[in-house]
């Protein structure tokens, strides 16, 4: 019996539809469109599929958009410099530096000079510390989407075991924080590449959320039968297999045992991108004054 597809592509275009609705009337109301500085260094080929993603459907959400590229070969200073200059200009509100970064930059310093009030990823510790204390300034962008979709598929998680698999600055552990959350209220296991008898400890969750960055890695025998799986993998997979994108979960095998399923792509992706519309409004909500913070 196939599992129900959950759909996050429909879920993104409600999401985003009501985004584009609150920036009507944000324009309207201040006269201020809100704008997103996405900030890109080097020529990673995944990177640039991502950032194009953004900006399109900023433009769709009346979002306004810029790119900063700089070369893969930019200094640490350099980056720095430019997010400075982002972070001083009153027209850019939310500001994005896309991941990974070329190896000579150290991302924790680069995210970390971010102002906290324009961190539309919420990676900022002041941002991470707010999120942890149940009291988010912006919600995450790949963890939110993912509730989102949950919550679309009407799949509970008050009653329910949660089992995340992947413990990364970006997803897991906020992901672990979201499912905690008052409101949420799930039980939540995090586990990942160290974990012991990790099938067993996937098998006990109601909700499976895969977040490894490994291919197919999870399989039929992880999933507890009725089981809600969300992929969150986006792996490119070398032409010997065919190329294209693969998530983290063996999709065919799964689909037979888990009780819903998202699709890669189609799933969580999309939700990344709308979230982060929402965020970049909030953000500009917060820099405009007489807005509520
Ligand atoms: N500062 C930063 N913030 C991020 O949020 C961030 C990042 N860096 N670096 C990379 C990851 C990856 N990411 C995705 C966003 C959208 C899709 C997306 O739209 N995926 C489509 C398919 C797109 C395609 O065709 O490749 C889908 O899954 O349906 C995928 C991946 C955000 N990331
Ligand atoms: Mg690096």
């Amino acid at each position: 019996m196939p599992a129900r597809l959950i759909d996050g592509k429909q879920t993104a275009a409600a999401y985003r539809e009501r985004v584009k609705a609150d920036v009507a009337a944000f324009t309207q109301k201040t006269g201020v469109t809100p704008h997103l500085a996405a900030v890109v260094v080097g020529e990673n080929p995944a990177s640039a599929v991502y950032v194009r993603n953004k900006q399109r459907a900023c433009e769709q959400a009346g979002i306004g958009s810029s790119l900063h590229a700089l070369p893969e070969s930019a200094s640490q200073a350099d980056l720095l410099a430019l997010v400075q200059d982002l972070n001083a200009d009153p027209a850019v509100h939310g500001i994005l530096v896309q991941l990974p970064l070329p190896g000579q930059i150290d991302e924790r310093a680069v995210l970390d000079a971010v102002a906290p009030l324009k961190d539309v990823d919420c990676f900022h510790p002041e941002n991470v510390g707010l999120l942890s204390q149940g009291r988010p300034r912006f919600a995450p962008c790949t963890p939110a989407g993912v509730m989102e979709l949950l919550a679309a598929a009407e799949v509970p998680t008050a009653s329910a075991r949660a089992v995340v698999l992947g413990r990364s600055e970006i997803v897991g552990k906020p992901m672990a924080m979201l499912l905690l959350a008052r409101g949420a209220d799930a039980t939540v296991t995090v586990c990942h590449s160290r974990t012991a008898d990790l099938a067993a400890v996937c098998r006990e969750a109601d909700v499976l959320i895969a977040a490894i960055g490994r291919a197919k890695f999870l399989t039929a025998d992880m999933v507890k039968p009725g089981a809600a799986v969300i992929d969150v993998g986006i792996n490119r997979l070398p032409d010997s297999e065919g190329g294209g994108l693969a998530g983290d979960v063996d999709y065919d095998a799964v689909n037979e045992v888990a009780g819903a399923l998202t699709p890669v792509p189609g799933g969580v992706g999309p939700m990344t991108v709308a979230v982060l519309l929402r965020n970049t409004l909030t953000a500009a909500e917060l820099q405009t004054a007489g807005e509520p913070g």
